[in-house]
């Protein structure tokens, strides 16, 4: 994929600006109190550079606490004033942008719920026009990392180029332990595509309760993510919206204190040395797997043929459960966890039988095109 942004390299956003980058602050502006309050204990027991609070809160249903509106703005504007903390804030519309701006909020962020619609952010980009501000772009609700680029693209060519995304996780399947899914894979490929370009974690919103925020932060930083985004309030029980998963500022600078930042790379040369060693190891041995592999789907190939003279069905539901439930059974013999080797074999069976199909419907007995 093809995908060129002017991007900003995270140190020139704002002097000062610490990294990794740490947000933090309410879900909810809810009185002025609350928010000076927040953000001098902030000041107080962290260094974190940056305090956020929501003004207008897109919710799911309509009835639900829905943000404070412009008033917001102006405590946030006194909290800055008096602790030195940076500003930011989500928008949504051209009237947000064209606020937020005029109560000097330094950082901007698109929330998931714009992302999904091109319209909301183009609306958002265009007020953008000919401003100097950084702008973060929440993933998605849904894990479309088309829509997630996309959206980084409108705002980039408005002519906003320090640019970042927000990972909050994607709308999860039931059952899950997270309010919304990491899908690590997503962020990571966007990495790939876009390597310059700053990304935030928000475990906040991933995680959906207290517990689980450090372990996501942590492994947040182990991704190479540049920073994270972790709401915090006075009186997290009685907050107004988000309750179960927001940390008083204290709670906050014990985790902050706990998490490791581990370097990308190294100079040392005996760890090149050894790393070198172990990767050429991988190397040889995906080597053997994908000979294995395409050993296999050349099987699968022979069969597809063979079924087609006798005409019988592709998917053979029997043989496949058979094959999961065995080679889950001997993945874990082999320390391999059930989620990967389940994984792993839809991902085979997939590719076999899309093979298959092909040659069905294709390929005459001798693999020939008709
Ligand atoms: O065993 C078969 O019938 C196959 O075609 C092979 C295979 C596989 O790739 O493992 C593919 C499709 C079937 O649904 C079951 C298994």
């Amino acid at each position: 994929m093809d995908v060129k942004l002017t991007l900003s390299p995270l140190e020139n956003w704002i002097e000062g600006l610490d990294q990794p980058l740490v947000i933090s602050g309410p879900c909810s502006a809810e009185s002025e109190e609350q928010v000076l309050e927040t953000a001098r204990q902030l000041k107080e027991h962290t260094n974190i550079k940056v305090l956020r609070a929501g003004i207008w809160k897109p919710r799911t249903r309509p009835g639900a606490f829905e943000g404070i509106g412009v008033v917001g703005l102006k405590w946030l504007k006194k909290a800055k004033e008096e602790t030195g903390l940076l500003t930011a804030v989500e928008v949504a519309t051209a009237e947000h942008v064209e606020l937020a701006l005029k109560f000097g909020v330094d950082i901007l962020w698109v929330g998931a719920r714009t992302t999904v619609n091109p319209f909301a952010v183009q609306e958002v980009a265009d007020a953008l026009r000919g401003y100097d501000v950084p702008v973060l772009v929440k993933n998605p609700i849904n894990p479309d990392l088309q829509l997630w680029i996309g959206a980084l693209e409108r705002i980039n060519q408005a002519g906003i180029t320090k640019l970042g995304g927000i990972h909050r996780g994607f709308s999860p399947m039931s059952g899950s332990q997270y309010r919304n899914d990491p899908s690590w894979e997503i962020p990571i490929e966007l990495k790939r595509i876009i390597p310059a370009l700053p990304i935030v974690c928000d475990p906040s919103h991933i995680a959906g309760n207290r517990t689980l925020i450090e372990p996501i932060s942590q492994k947040a930083f182990d991704m190479q993510m540049n920073g994270i985004m972790i709401e915090s309030h006075i009186d997290p029980d009685n907050a107004l919206s988000d309750a179960k998963q927001q940390i008083t500022p204290k709670t906050l600078a014990g985790i902050l204190d706990r998490l490791i930042i581990r370097e990308p790379a190294t100079e040392n040369v005996d760890f090149e040395l050894r790393l070198k060693e172990l990767r050429s190891k991988i190397d040889k041995i995906d080597n053997e797997l994908l000979e294995v592999m395409g050993a296999r789907m050349q099987v699968a190939e022979e069969i597809a043929l063979h079924k087609k003279e006798h005409n019988i069905t592709i998917l053979q539901v029997n043989r496949y459960e058979e094959i999961m439930n065995d080679r889950i059974q001997k993945g874990k013999n082999v320390l391999l966890k059930e989620e990967f080797v389940k994984h792993l074999y839809e991902l085979i069976h997939d590719n076999s039988i899309k093979r298959q199909t092909e040659i069905m419907n294709t390929e005459n007995k001798a693999g020939e095109t008709v």
